[in-house]
């Protein structure tokens, strides 16, 4: 059997705050294989942004601190082997970010950062002969044509300001691809998007998972965002995992009442609507019961005083709940 891309076990994260440690993450699995698009659904404040930062190596090594747990790729810890991090997180790991103006330098002309990240990113080195300046100079523009930038004279020669929403998105995703790397991590790529331009992002990733057999672990809080681009999904609510399956069963058959709300909801008008569940998580300190029992028309005693561990629920389907529903949602795939 071919082992995962990336494994997450048992990973618990604690952010010091005024109160005392506040654990954002709380004995989180996560499995992706290789070329698989996973989505990672969860109201604001569920944990997706520490679980990817985590995963990229971004979490600083003192603090806040890694409770336990280990964050796998192709078989390397890169929590605790920070020497390899820096190799691996050039080669295997790459982010698309949210805040694309935040993430690009405004002072630097567009194809100046990309250039910056060719020389950084590539081996071997010396960059700064010709032919490898030329060779970079054809890489760029193959990925700027793929990423559906054609006009890559005029783009590289652009301030970030100059470019429109959708561009600099893309521009992200051309220096995510760039280092060609085996995972890529999209926290939120499309939310300050149209929904026309979200569309074709969203496209635009399932295409790349499919050509250039990569995997992708794409942070949404938009459900009809997931069903576009993802192979599975998986749900995440108080810094827990609740619920993972297969896109198909996920959205007709999810067992957690919490992910059956988000479906029923996104399902009426799923390809117009983004379903922020807010509302739904509002809770920040946790009793010993299970996170959701507070707010949950079915649960039973045994959920307020017991947290129900992630069980299997069918062929590559995982609940933790101790009162799943059976029945099939009425979601309309068209
Ligand atoms: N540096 C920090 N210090 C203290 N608490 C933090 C810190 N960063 C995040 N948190 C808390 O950890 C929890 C998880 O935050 P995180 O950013 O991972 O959530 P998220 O699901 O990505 O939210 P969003 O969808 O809004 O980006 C939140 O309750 C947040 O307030």
């Amino acid at each position: 059997m071919i082992p995962p891309l990336l494994k997450v076990e048992e990973l618990s994260v604690a952010y010091q705050t005024v109160q005392g440690p506040f654990l954002a993450l709380d004995a989180v699995d996560l499995t992706i294989n290789r070329s698989e698009v996973v989505g990672l659904v969860g109201a604001t404040g569920c944990g997706k942004s520490t679980l990817a930062n985590a995963i990229l190596g971004n979490l600083p090594a003192n603090q806040p601190g890694i409770v336990r747990g280990s964050v796998k790729l192709n078989g390397v810890d890169v929590v605790y082997n920070r020497k390899s991090l820096g190799h691996m997180r050039e080669r295997m790991v790459t982010i698309v970010p949210q805040d694309t103006y935040g993430s690009l330098n405004p002072l630097f002309r567009v194809g100046t950062q990309i250039m910056d990240l060719m020389r950084c990113t590539s081996r071997p080195k010396p960059w700064w002969r010709p032919t490898r300046r030329q060779s970079f100079e054809a890489e760029i523009r193959a990925t700027l044509d793929a990423v559906q930038l054609p006009a890559h004279e005029e783009i590289l020669l652009q301030y970030p300001h100059q470019l429109s929403g959708g561009q600099r998105q893309r521009i992200m995703i051309a220096m995510a691809l760039l280092p060609r790397p085996q995972l890529v991590v999209a926290d939120e790529p499309t939310s300050a998007l149209d929904t026309t331009t979200q569309i074709e992002i969203l496209r635009l990733f399932r295409w790349i998972a499919q050509s250039q057999d990569m995997s992708i672990l794409f942070a949404t809080h938009n459900l009809a965002a997931a069903w576009e681009v993802c192979d599975k999904v998986i749900v995440m609510h108080g810094g827990r995992v609740i619920e993972a399956a297969g896109r198909d069963t996920f959205f007709v058959h999810p067992r957690h009442p919490y992910t059956r709300s988000l479906v029923s909801s996104a399902s009426q008008p799923l390809r117009q609507s983004a379903v922020d569940a807010n509302d739904i998580l509002e809770e920040t300190s946790w009793g010993a019961g299970c996170r959701f029992s507070r707010q949950c028309s079915d649960a039973l005693g045994v959920c307020h005083k017991n947290r129900p561990p992630l069980t299997s629920a069918g062929p590559g389907h995982l609940v933790a709940c101790q009162n799943p529903r059976i029945s099939p949602t009425s979601f309309d795939y068209d």
